[in-house]
């Protein structure tokens, strides 16, 4: 089902936890939310549900205005970091709570529940652990039988509001990429709150990035990383090297550096590039001389910091790790092109 926000917003006490959010999300979607602790995700993800009303504003499940509506009404799935299955029950017990506590006129027979429950612990790959207590599964076995139940009762949204943030982080790769698979499988339209930008590049359609109660950007992964809108995201998402300098008709200055900004206003300006946007020139006359500073070795990179001649700030460069290829050492002279990069005002 599609949702449509419209100008929503929530204080409390000396803070606007959620101010003038306008979103839609198209039925099917899979949407992250992501920004820092306190940008509003958790208070969106509650005023969706139903289970906190904002001050202002409108929620509408496709025809319906909901902005009145319960959480029962409203008839959403969540899942919580922490949402503890209940302990007394089995796993099967858990999974078809939802359905077992509808009315009577709605509440489907012991059959269809039972094989409703079936599906849904083979469409989590746990068609096996129906008669095992929560206790004697692992976090990530919890957190599949938690995303179980709440799509039991086919809700017309699924909210996950950091399903996967308690798990260690090669379970939560994996989890995010099952998540991903069973989404494919089942369309459900998903909004899914996270502070970790590569769990949302990885699995969503749509990024939502909140500042402060705001949305900041929304957009696709690769517009998100590829097209910040503003210096907040550029921070936020990935690495940046910045540099202060300024706009002068059309012209990033800094120091001795200087680059085309058309569009952007004169005065005051920030250059933001990532470090893998920054090459070694191969000749002698191309790219901007520099120093190498220090090395660092990852997994698949090599990082290196170098101090650029005539610039205060070291920028970092990214190669990727090959074999074939010596990266520079540790004061070596070399040239340094900028391949993408953006300015904003400052
Ligand atoms: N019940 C409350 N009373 C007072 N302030 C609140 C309450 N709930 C949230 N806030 C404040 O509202 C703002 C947004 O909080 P929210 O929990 O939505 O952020 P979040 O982005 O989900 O953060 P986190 O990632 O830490 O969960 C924060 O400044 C928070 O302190």
């Amino acid at each position: 089902m599609e949702l449509q926000l419209r100008n929503l917003g929530k204080r409390y006490p000396g803070v606007a936890a959620l101010d003038a959010v306008d979103l839609d999300i198209a039925s099917g979607e899979l949407v992250a939310l992501l920004g820092p602790s306190g940008s509003g995700k958790t208070t969106l993800l509650r005023v969706i549900a139903g289970l906190l009303h904002a001050d202002r504003g409108s929620v509408r499940f496709g025809e319906i205005d909901a902005t009145k509506l319960s959480l029962r009404e409203r008839n959403v799935g969540f899942v919580f970091q922490h949402y503890a299955l209940f302990r007394h029950m089995s796993v099967a017990e858990n999974v078809a709570f939802g359905l077992r506590s509808r009315p009577r006129r709605t509440r489907p027979d012991q059959a269809t529940i039972a094989r409703r429950v079936q599906e849904l612990l083979q469409l989590i790959q746990l068609p096996e652990l129906g008669g095992r207590y929560p206790e004697q599964l692992s976090g990530g076995q919890k957190q599949r039988v938690a995303l179980a139940r709440a799509l039991a009762i086919e809700p017309s949204v699924l909210l996950l509001d950091e399903p996967f943030g308690a798990l260690d982080a090669k379970v939560r790769v994996e989890l995010r990429r099952w998540l991903r698979r069973l989404h494919e499988q089942t369309g459900q339209t998903t909004l899914f709150v996270t502070h970790d930008q590569e769990e949302a590049l990885e699995l969503a359609d749509r990024v939502v990035v909140m500042r402060e109660g705001r949305v900041e950007q929304v957009g696709t992964p690769s517009e998100i990383y590829r097209e910040p809108a503003s210096p907040y995201v550029f921070d936020f998402i990935g690495r940046a090297n910045a540099l202060a300098g300024e706009v002068r008709d059309g012209r990033f200055e800094a120091r001795n550096l200087l680059l085309d900004a058309a569009g952007v206003a004169n005065g005051a300006a920030r250059l933001y590039v990532r470090p893998h946007d920054l090459a070694l020139a191969d000749g002698d006359d191309e790219g901007m001389p520099a120093q190498v500073r220090a090395q660092h070795r990852r997994a698949d990179r090599i990082t290196l910091e170098l101090a650029v001649d005539g610039q205060e700030r070291v920028l970092e460069l990214d190669l990727a790790d090959r074999p074939d290829r010596h990266p520079p050492a540790i004061g070596d002279r070399v040239r340094v092109r900028i391949l993408r990069y953006r300015v904003f005002p400052a």
